[in-house]
């Protein structure tokens, strides 16, 4: 066991399946390594789930299938889990910082009773815009990027009618949304929120990195499914979005990074505070 300072645990809730998630994550955390080590845990498999008292800060991955089924099993022991790093929060000045990505951010929206989750009529897949919200403008985990900024979007599913008044009484933060929909029948899905000083979670995927992305698409299956579905003039709009500086380099390079930093500094701050 490493004796870094900070210690991450990564909770891998890919399934096995083959993903860009997982390496995406690791490239970003690694450029923390001097103060940080990380371990990985494999939720859905093999219902791994880390020891609260060990790390500091969690990442909890996106994955397959639907987010409002699971196996009676891992998702029983996720969401006490997550249960148990809240309360942790509530009694203890060192705090746990989590970071909610796709199908974690999925679950736990729904965890906290906060919205709805429902079936896509089509899968979103590519380079979309986020727009801040009021709330979202201020937030520190958004520091450094513009309004709207670009994310990438993997998925079929999607969180939807909040329910304001849960989140006033928990304190909770819709701090991003997805762009306007041509089509008016469709609202505008939620596509970040702020669960507390400490739990913040993204519908999109940060650590996507344009690499990730195009190897994605090596799959000739994949390629083809998203070009029938966006047509190949948005195709192609798509991979030359992927080349801009400001687009998902930027996401990439600010928001894990910018949930980091803050978890470091608040970590530092605390453990220094009281060892004096
Ligand atoms: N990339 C993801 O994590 C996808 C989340 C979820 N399985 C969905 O399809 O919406």
């Amino acid at each position: 066991m490493s004796n870094k300072i900070i210690k991450i645990a990564l909770l891998d809730m890919y399934k096995g399946e083959p993903n860009q998630g997982m390496r995406c994550i690791i490239d970003v955390v690694n450029r923390f390594s001097p103060v940080v080590s990380f371990e990985i845990f494999d939720v859905r498999v093999k219902c791994e789930l880390p020891d609260i008292k060990e790390f500091d800060i969690y990442i909890s991955t996106g994955g397959p299938g639907n987010p409002l089924i699971g196996d009676g099993n891992w998702d029983v022991k996720y969401y006490a889990f997550i249960d148990s790093l809240h309360k942790w929060n509530t009694e203890n000045a060192i705090k746990k910082h989590v970071l909610f990505i796709c199908h974690s951010f999925q679950m736990a929206c729904l965890h906290f009773g906060l919205a709805t989750v429902t079936r896509r009529n089509d899968t979103s897949f590519g380079v979309m815009t986020i727009h801040k919200t009021k709330e979202g403008l201020t937030d520190p985990l958004f520091e450094g990027l513009a309004d709207p900024f670009y994310g990438i979007d993997s998925r079929d599913y999607q969180v939807v009618q909040p329910k304001l008044s849960i989140f006033s009484k928990k304190g909770a933060k819709i701090i991003s949304l997805e762009k306007i929909r041509d089509n008016v029948q469709y609202e505008r899905a939620i596509m970040a929120v702020r669960f507390t000083d400490y739990f913040v979670g993204t519908q999109f995927h940060p650590e996507a990195d344009p690499v990730s992305f195009i190897s994605h698409l090596r799959n000739k299956q994949a390629k083809e499914k998203i070009r029938n579905m966006k047509g190949k003039r948005k195709f192609r709009n798509m991979l030359e979005d992927l080349l801009d500086d400001d687009k998902i380099y930027r996401t990439n390079e600010t928001l894990i990074p910018n949930f980091l930093r803050i978890a470091i500094n608040d970590l530092m701050k605390t453990k220094r505070m009281l060892s004096n």
